[in-house]
């Protein structure tokens, strides 16, 4: 049984850090050893422009994260981004991608996009200036089911988009299927994916049986276990397209424990050990340097880290909530034992 493996320092492609008191928290976690982090720009209100995104850098910076973290930033985008919006942006040379929420499709997503073609003059200008496009995947449709919104998200949006843009990089962000899967590994070499931790881990089992989970609720929402299976092999399989976006989501204890509960998993507090966890159940420890460290800046266009971090099989158990600002949330694993730690 491998007992300790070094690998060049992860980054992570898709993680909410939030704002106000609670970023001190957010920023410790995430730049404990990720060496980069795309910060999410669902804010509230949103980061819909540049002078946003520079200022919630500044407020990330003011934060102290480790010396070793840079975090990358993302605009949030609106059926009226225009393309001296992306332009500029793109010349900060601190704005990395943007991203396309589906109104009203998750957490703080109201002003995000109605319809494709209102985006049309954006992506034209990313594909010009070459800024990546992320996309939370999945359609609003009120009669659409909710496990089957990502795949009727890929079928109406997602193949058009890559038809009609294909020399537009684009992400889909954080995949939950099979179809997802299949989809951008078909897909031509400008498609990838980001994969969570939690989404390898659990299934909607770990969600629904026994009693309802309130944190593990999350949107994408977990799918069946033929879907996490396909998750693991993608994740474990060499391919470059499919790289680590913890989509840590951090909610406090009550808004997750509630009649109505928000949608969001908090992971960071154990990011790289939790998918330590799920290569090993795959006995793929050996690929998870290449979907940590090498896949995500491969697909940025972006230089890997040079230097790296050490995990070892050295079981702890997950505290039963850390703080969150002036309250606290509760982690995945929470009081449970996670078999890896960075040292
Ligand atoms: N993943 C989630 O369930 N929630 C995210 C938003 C998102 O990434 O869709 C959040 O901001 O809380
Ligand atoms: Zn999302
Ligand atoms: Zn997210």
């Amino acid at each position: 049984m491998t007992t300790q493996i070094t690998i060049t320092r992860p980054d992570d492609w898709h993680v909410h850090l939030r704002d106000g008191e609670v970023l001190a928290d957010t920023s410790r976690d995430i730049s404990r050893y990720m060496g980069r982090a795309i910060i999410m720009p669902n804010l509230v209100p949103p980061v819909t422009n540049t002078e946003l995104a520079l200022a919630y850098h500044e407020r990330i910076m003011a934060t102290q994260p480790a010396a070793t973290f840079t975090p990358l930033m993302t605009l949030y985008l609106t059926d009226n981004t225009s393309p001296e919006e992306i332009r500029k942006a793109k010349a900060s040379g601190k704005v990395y991608a943007a991203k396309l929420y589906p109104a009203g499709a998750t957490t703080n997503s109201d002003s995000g996009v109605t319809s494709v073609e209102k985006i049309a003059p954006a992506l034209a200008a990313m594909e010009e200036v070459g800024m990546l496009l992320l996309v939370h995947g999945e359609v609003t449709t009120a009669e659409i089911d909710i496990f089957d919104r990502e795949k009727v998200f890929i079928e109406q949006i997602m193949q058009p988009l890559v038809a009609s843009y294909p020399q537009l990089k684009i992400v889909m962000e954080h995949i939950t299927t099979k179809h997802a899967v299949d989809f951008v590994a078909s897909a031509n070499d400008n498609v990838a994916a980001t994969i969570t931790a939690h989404h390898l881990l659990f299934n909607r089992n770990h969600m629904l049986v026994g009693g309802i989970k309130p944190h593990f609720y999350c949107l994408p929402i977990l799918k069946r276990n033929t879907h996490q299976q396909a998750l693991l092999e993608a994740a474990t399989s060499g391919s470059k397209k499919f790289f680590l976006g913890t989509d840590s989501a951090p909610h406090v204890k009550h808004a997750k424990e509630a009649a109505c509960g928000c949608a969001g998993s908090y992971t960071a507090h154990a990011a790289i050990e939790l998918y330590a966890q799920a290569f090993e159940m795959m006995n793929a420890l050996d690929k998870l340097e290449g979907f940590a460290s090498f896949n995500g800046p491969d697909f940025y266009g972006l230089p890997r880290n040079t230097d790296t971090i050490t995990l070892t099989r050295t079981p702890w158990q997950v505290p039963e909530s850390y703080p969150l600002g002036g309250d606290k949330v509760v982690p995945i694993f929470a009081g449970e034992q996670i078999d890896w730690q960075v040292i």
